[in-house]
C-alpha cells in the first residue's frame, strides 16, 4: 500500500510500492479530475509531458477507464515539446499519440500541439498564441490571480537533475515571467531545441502532479520536497519551484524515487 502524507507546503506525497500500484493510482486520479472538471465547466484541459509518464498512463486505454472517461470533452496540451518532426521518435506528441491519443476518442481538433515546421522561437510563439485564443474563447479557463491560463491538470515528469517540463536547473528559461511559453536551443538533455511552459503557467494550474520513478531521481526528490537549509541547489531546482499558487500539488513516486525522503 502507498505511503501517503501531506507536507506543510510541498503538497501531498504518495510513495508507491511499485510501478503497477503507481500507475493504477495515477489513472484513477486523472479520471477523477477529468470527471470533476467536466461536471464543473464542461471540459477537461489536460497538459501532458513526455518521458516515462506516458507509459504510466497506459491503463487509461483499458477497461474501465476507456469507457468511463468522457474523451470527447478532453482538450490536450503539452508542458514541453522537443522541436523535431512529429514523426520523430524524440517527439513528445508522437509518444502520446502512438500510445494514448490514437487509442481513445479525443477529437483531433482538441489536440493542441506545436507547429513542427518552424524554428523553436516561432513554435513557442505560435503555441502561446493558440493557447491565448483558447483562453479568450474560454475553452481554457483564465487564472483568477495571474495573467495565465488555468489548466485543469498539468502532469509533469521529473528528470534526475530535477528538471520539469523543459525547465532545467540554472537555465534562463527558469526565470521567464512574462511569456506563457518559452524556447531553448541549448537544452542540457538532447534534443537541444525545445519549447516549454514557464513556471507562472505551471503554478497557475488547478492541479499539478509531479511523477518520478527509479533510484536515479531519489536525490532530486529529496531536494524538491524536504525541508532543507536554504541553498543554491534547492532554490534553482525546477521541481522545487513547482508551487501552484491556488491549486493542488501531488507527488507520485515509487519506493526507489522516494528512498531519500526524510519521512520514508
Ligand atoms: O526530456 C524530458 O524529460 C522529462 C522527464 O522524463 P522521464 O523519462 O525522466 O520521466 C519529461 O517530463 C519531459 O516532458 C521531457 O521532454
Amino acid at each position: 500500500m502507498a505511503l501517503t502524507w501531506t507536507h506543510k507546503d510541498r503538497g501531498e506525497i504518495r510513495v508507491h510500492e511499485n510501478l503497477e500500484e503507481l500507475s493504477i493510482d495515477l489513472v484513477d486520479y486523472i479520471a477523477e479530475i477529468s470527471e470533476a472538471s467536466i461536471k464543473d465547466h464542461g471540459a477537461f484541459c489536460i497538459v501532458l509531458s513526455g518521458g516515462s509518464l506516458i507509459s504510466l498512463m497506459g491503463k487509461l486505454i483499458e477497461p474501465p477507464y476507456d469507457k468511463i472517461v468522457d474523451w470527447a470533452k478532453w482538450y490536450v496540451f503539452w508542458a514541453d515539446e522537443r522541436v523535431v518532426a512529429k514523426s520523430h521518435d524524440d517527439s513528445n506528441y508522437k509518444l502520446a499519440k502512438d500510445n494514448l491519443l490514437s487509442k481513445v476518442n479525443v477529437f483531433p481538433r482538441h489536440i493542441c500541439s506545436i507547429n513542427d515546421t518552424v524554428s523553436a522561437e516561432e513554435a513557442a510563439a505560435e503555441y502561446e498564441f493558440a493557447i491565448r485564443q483558447m483562453v479568450r474563447t474560454r475553452t481554457v479557463a483564465a487564472s483568477d490571480n495571474s495573467d495565465c491560463p488555468k489548466f485543469d491538470l498539468i502532469l509533469l515528469g521529473m528528470g534526475s537533475d530535477g528538471h520539469v517540463a523543459s525547465l532545467f536547473p540554472n537555465h534562463p528559461a527558469l526565470v521567464v515571467k512574462d511569456d506563457w511559453v518559452t524556447f531553448l536551443t541549448d537544452s542540457p538533455k538532447p534534443p537541444p531545441e525545445r519549447i516549454t511552459f514557464t513556471l507562472p503557467v505551471i503554478n497557475s494550474a488547478a492541479n499539478v502532479v509531479v511523477i518520478a520513478t527509479g533510484e536515479s531521481k531519489a536525490n532530486a526528490i529529496h531536494l524538491a520536497i524536504d525541508d532543507l537549509p536554504i541553498s543554491e541547489s534547492s532554490l534553482s531546482l525546477p521541481a522545487r519551484l513547482v508551487h501552484p499558487s491556488n491549486g493542488n500539488l501531488i507527488w507520485f513516486m515509487d519506493k526507489p524515487a522516494g528512498s531519500k525522503l526524510d519521512q520514508v
